[in-house]
């Protein structure tokens, strides 16, 4: 089904808009791609997805039954991965399949979620960082030319958080060396796993290992549960889908039971740990939480994939914002466009800084856990719970952060945001679940936090400590450090926020356990202040990696990108500056003066910025088939798409809905 729409002229605000841009859009354009070559890569990956108009539907996906959405997912989810598998990996090769660009161009097929997403997203992942050599041959191909489709099983009904308590078994059989897995209670259902209710044949699932009798913990074991040729469940498999959601409506998110089902011994993902044939159990990982790699993994890509929401929803409302005329200034004026608002730019322009903040910082994380994985590979696990740290707490910092710039976005739109057509609710309900999976938001800065308590004491006994606390050095030990209201001293008041609020947790714990208390309880009643203090040391790793990335990434920028940039780079400082004022007055000797002098630059930057707002978004290119949205396409034609996607509800089909004279009518006429 494709629809052709009408081309537009570019509406004459929005014209008017692309004039006043003072620098080169292109250039910006590829220090987010990270290189002109980037750019290029990715337009010409874009070119041949998206050309052939195979994403537009004819019908909304939003008004289509729950059956119809999946069915039409996977039709398209079919077309998509052939495009994939057969000109988009000779571009990027077979090693980069996750790549953003990949994720980026589905998009455009899919408003919502592709049933597939699971099966490349963490399936493909977990085969490459679980599997020995000769798994991965077994597997991988298959799996990347689609000939299995796998699922991630690991949540269960009972258990989310606490993967230590998952209580699916698989017990090995030694006279027929094969697992059995079994699901012993409801609450070892298998629950939430993308992918799995309908479309996969396979999944990954984590299970409690038991051989020789005893217990070796959750381990990974490959299964196959429904036959390639009729698609049928296999004989001891209970598989269905969970139901609707808030949004992740076409992904089939399912439920999964084992009724002593079996499986070859060669299931099990031995990368870390193998059960020999006779049932010895050898562990070979130099680090207990190695399976737990998937997670960490898609956690690192979670913060370049919240830059992407960001940008799409950034760019939606502020040439909506651009567009839209509200309420007279002065009598017999012409309203002005909703984002001459300084409210408007307050709520809008650190979309755009958070967007970059989050790109720039998710490639120099994404550098950092190749660099730890490299080690890895060679034996070295003294980085893993750095990364572990840094990682879990960008990733709930920038869902989280994102979660609450979407809805900003959707607040300027105002009544129109609230329409699906705009795509915001889409965009909303996707980065709403990002907060929750992968790792819950408190329970993922209470994992950062164990890091930061441990780091606080070796800095106030004087060690050294790893690079992204190395700022404990230098301020473990000091009360207050002195405000500065340059960049640099923006940065450091973050650092100290940080290095106050860790040090006074670790004090809490400890007068808490002098007044009684066992180590586990004092820790539990700080777990407030200790969110507190990772989301702290989160921000302040985001500050000063945003501004070295961006210095470092503009050296070469002509003048006017270097300025545009470094205004972006400075916004977010101060937007965060002054949303943490009460932390500042504790943690630094900032004065009344100096946080309204703060106030007024951060003002006097929002109207710097103005005139080059529409082409900051321009320069994310997104092109109107990814962006989805009545209100955001590049033409700014907002009032007739709006128009066009009413006449496409189900409800304009007819002039009376029958409703009418079976109810109503009745109803009016007393006869009902
Ligand atoms: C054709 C169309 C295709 C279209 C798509 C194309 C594009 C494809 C590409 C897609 C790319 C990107 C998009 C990605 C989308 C993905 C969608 C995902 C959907 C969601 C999936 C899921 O949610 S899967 C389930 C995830 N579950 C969780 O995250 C559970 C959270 N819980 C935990 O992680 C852990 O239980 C815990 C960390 C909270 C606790 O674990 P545990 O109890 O075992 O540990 P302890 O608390 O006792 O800690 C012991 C010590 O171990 C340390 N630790 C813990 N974890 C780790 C780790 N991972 N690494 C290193 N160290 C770790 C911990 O810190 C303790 O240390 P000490 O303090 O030193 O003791
Ligand atoms: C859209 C979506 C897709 C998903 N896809 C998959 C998938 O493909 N595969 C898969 O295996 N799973 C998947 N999940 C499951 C997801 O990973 C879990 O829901 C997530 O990890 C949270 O776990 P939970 O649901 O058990 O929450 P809970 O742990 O029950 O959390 C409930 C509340 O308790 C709090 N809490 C829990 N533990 C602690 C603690 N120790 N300290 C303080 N507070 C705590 C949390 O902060 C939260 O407020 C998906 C979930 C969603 C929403």
């Amino acid at each position: 089904m494709k629809a052709n729409r009408p081309k537009r002229d570019v509406h004459p605000d929005l014209a008017r808009e692309r004039l006043k841009c003072n620098f080169n859009i292109e250039e910006v354009t590829n220090i987010i791609d990270g290189g002109k070559d980037k750019t290029l890569e990715r337009k010409k990956i874009e070119d041949i997805a998206l050309n052939n108009g195979a994403c537009l539907d004819e019908i909304p996906d939003e008004c289509l039954s729950i059956k119809e959405r999946y069915e039409n997912a996977i039709r398209k989810s079919c077309i998509y991965s052939n495009i994939v598998r057969n000109e988009m990996l000779e571009i990027t090769g077979m090693e980069n399949f996750e790549s953003p660009v990949l994720r980026r161009t589905a998009d455009a097929f899919f408003k919502d979620i592709s049933p597939f997403m699971l099966h490349l997203g963490m399936f493909v992942p977990t085969l490459i960082g679980q599997s020995t050599p000769e798994q991965m041959a077994e597997w991988l191909p298959k799996a990347l030319d689609m000939k299995i489709i796998g699922a991630y099983a690991q949540t269960e009904l009972g258990h989310g958080t606490f993967i230590r308590g998952l209580e699916t078994t698989a017990t090995y059989d030694p006279d027929k060396e094969e697992f059995v897995l079994h699901s012993p209670t409801i609450t070892s259902y298998k629950w939430w796993a993308g992918g799995l209710g309908k479309t996969a044949n396979h999944c990954v699932v984590m299970a409690q290992l038991y051989t020789q009798g005893e217990c070796h913990g959750t381990h990974l074991f490959i299964v196959q549960i429904r036959d390639l040729d009729t698609h049928m469940p296999l004989p001891g498999i209970k598989v269905g889908e969970i139901g609707p959601r808030m949004g992740f409506s076409s992904a089939d998110n399912g439920f999964l039971g084992f009724n002593s089902f079996r499986i070859p011994r060669q299931n099990m993902l031995m990368k870390h740990a193998k059960v020999e044939k006779d049932g010895c159990y050898v562990k070979s990982a130099k680090h207990g939480k190695l399976t737990y790699g998937t997670m960490v993994f898609i956690r690192v890509t979670l913060v370049s994939e919240m830059s992407f929401n960001l940008s799409k929803a950034a760019t939606i409302a502020i040439r909506y914002s651009a567009v839209r005329r509200q309420t007279e200034l002065r009598p017999n004026e012409p309203e002005p466009q909703i984002l001459d608002y300084p409210t408007q730019q307050h709520k809008l322009f650190i979309c755009i800084a958070t967007a970059h903040a989050f790109q720039l910082t998710s490639k120099w994380l994404w550098d950092t856990f190749q660099a730890v994985m490299a080690d890895v590979r060679k034996g070295n696990v003294d980085a893993l719970p750095e990364l572990h740290a840094l990682s879990s707490c960008l990733k709930a910092v920038s869902t989280s952060d994102a979660l609450s710039h979407i809805e900003q976005c959707r607040f300027a739109c105002g009544g129109h945001g609230y329409m699906l057509s705009s795509n915001l609710p889409f965009i909303y309900s996707f980065v709403a679940a990002t907060r929750t999976y992968e790792g819950d938001y408190t329970v993922l800065l209470l994992q950062t936090a164990r890091f930061l308590v441990k780091a606080w004491e070796q800095a106030e006994s004087g060690n050294n400590v790893t690079p992204t606390v190395a700022y404990l050095n230098r301020t473990a030990n000091t009360k207050r450090v002195v405000w500065d209201n340059t960049h640099e001293g923006i940065i450091q008041s973050f650092q100290a926020i940080a290095a106050g609020k860790i040090g006074q947790c670790v004090r809490s714990i400890r007068d808490r356990i002098k007044s009684g208390m066992d180590y586990e309880d004092a820790w539990l009643m700080t777990t407030v202040q200790l969110v507190a203090a990772a989301e702290a040391h989160c921000r302040a790793v985001l500050v000063n990696t945003y501004w070295n990335e961006m210095i470092r990434l503009t050296k070469s920028s002509s003048a006017n990108v270097k300025t545009v940039m470094h205004q972006l780079a400075v916004l977010y400082l101060m937007y965060w500056a002054l949303e943490k004022t009460g932390d500042l007055l504790k943690y630094s000797s900032v004065s009344k003066q100096d946080l309204d002098d703060l106030q007024r630059r951060y003002e006097e930057l929002l109207a710097a910025l103005r005139p080059n707002a529409v082409s900051l978004v321009d320069a994310f290119d997104l092109r109107d088939e990814i962006l989805h949205s009545s209100l955001g396409s590049y033409d700014g034609c907002v009032y007739e798409r709006l128009m066009e996607e009413a006449q496409k509800s189900p409800l304009n089909a007819e002039p009376v809905n029958p409703s009418f004279h079976k109810y109503i009518k009745p109803l009016m006429q007393g006869k009902l």
